[in-house]
């Protein structure tokens, strides 16, 4: 059987009045990359929010490798391994791809200014080890040729790209990606797609992400839960929930004829 990495436990979450999310349960195994749909407002981004630790619950738990992490803060959970990009990209836009990529690890940086300059050759060391790993992202998301360029002068397609070099230069287990592909041309999207695919083949790391495009829904993910205002409507295999009633009522209908 598949381990779980992330139970989440009847979660709920209100902003005054409105219930964002209801009574929310879900298991996320080791590996997997997990789609998380449904219509605007239905939920999904403050589900996100509530594991990456900028919401908290109004009720409920959340499980990381078994460990209740509900109360820890976000930099707590990201030291953890849980890593994430937004719906609207937040990146530093005046410093450098690199320099951005460099900040992704701040929670592996052990030794501060003061460490640093005590224990030089330790600091020493390590700044070599954060170097090679984030040259093999850089490779791997094919990001060389901008490496040295101010994130605020590039194309939106490839800021995201920049985005998801950051999130795994945290070195995560778990990553949270919130429309990877929004915004994104055709071809911007096909790249997305193979580096999702090989993060999650390659680097062994489990996803869950926010996906509009269905198309991309069902290539990429293991399995597919549906929210709906605020509440889990449908969990299963992408060729289930394409054929789910309740789902085709609440989100696909209009999907499908937006694509007729
Ligand atoms: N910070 C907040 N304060 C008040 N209400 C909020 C806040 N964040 C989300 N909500 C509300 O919670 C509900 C769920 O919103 P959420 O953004 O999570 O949905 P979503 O499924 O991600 O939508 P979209 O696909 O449009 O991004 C909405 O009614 C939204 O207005």
């Amino acid at each position: 059987m598949q381990q779980e990495l992330l139970v989440v436990e009847n979660l709920s979450l209100h902003f005054g009045g409105v219930a964002a999310l209801t009574n929310i349960d879900l298991t996320v195994r080791k590996g997997e990359i997990l789609a998380i749909i449904g219509p605007n407002g239905a939920g999904k981004t403050s589900f996100l929010n509530c594991i990456s630790g900028l919401y908290r619950p109004s009720s409920g738990r959340i499980f990381f490798e078994g460990r209740d992490i509900t109360r820890l803060p976000p930099h707590r959970r990201a030291a953890l391994g849980i890593a994430r990009t937004f719906q609207n990209i937040e990146l530093f836009k005046h410093m450098t791809v690199l320099d951005n990529i460099m900040l992704g690890r701040h929670v592996h940086l052990r030794s501060g200014i003061l460490a640093g300059g005590i224990y030089w050759g330790l600091a020493q060391k390590e700044e070599v080890r954060h170097r090679r790993r984030v040259e093999e992202i850089i490779d791997f998301l094919e990001i060389e040729f901008i490496r040295n360029k101010v994130v605020g002068s590039l194309s939106y397609g490839l800021q995201k790209r920049v985005e998801l070099a950051r999130a795994l230069a945290l070195e995560p287990k778990l990553l949270l990606l919130d429309e990877p592909m929004a915004g994104m041309n055709v071809e911007e999207k096909e790249d997305m797609a193979r580096f999702i695919l090989d993060i999650a083949e390659e680097w062994g790391v489990t996803l869950v992400l926010i996906e509009h495009d269905m198309g991309v829904v069902m290539d990429l993910s293991d399995r597919v839960v549906v929210f709906d205002f605020g509440r889990k409507i449908a969990e299963g295999l992408p060729e289930e929930i394409k054929q789910n009633p309740r789902v085709v009522e609440a989100y696909l209908g209009g999907q499908l004829a937006e694509e007729d």
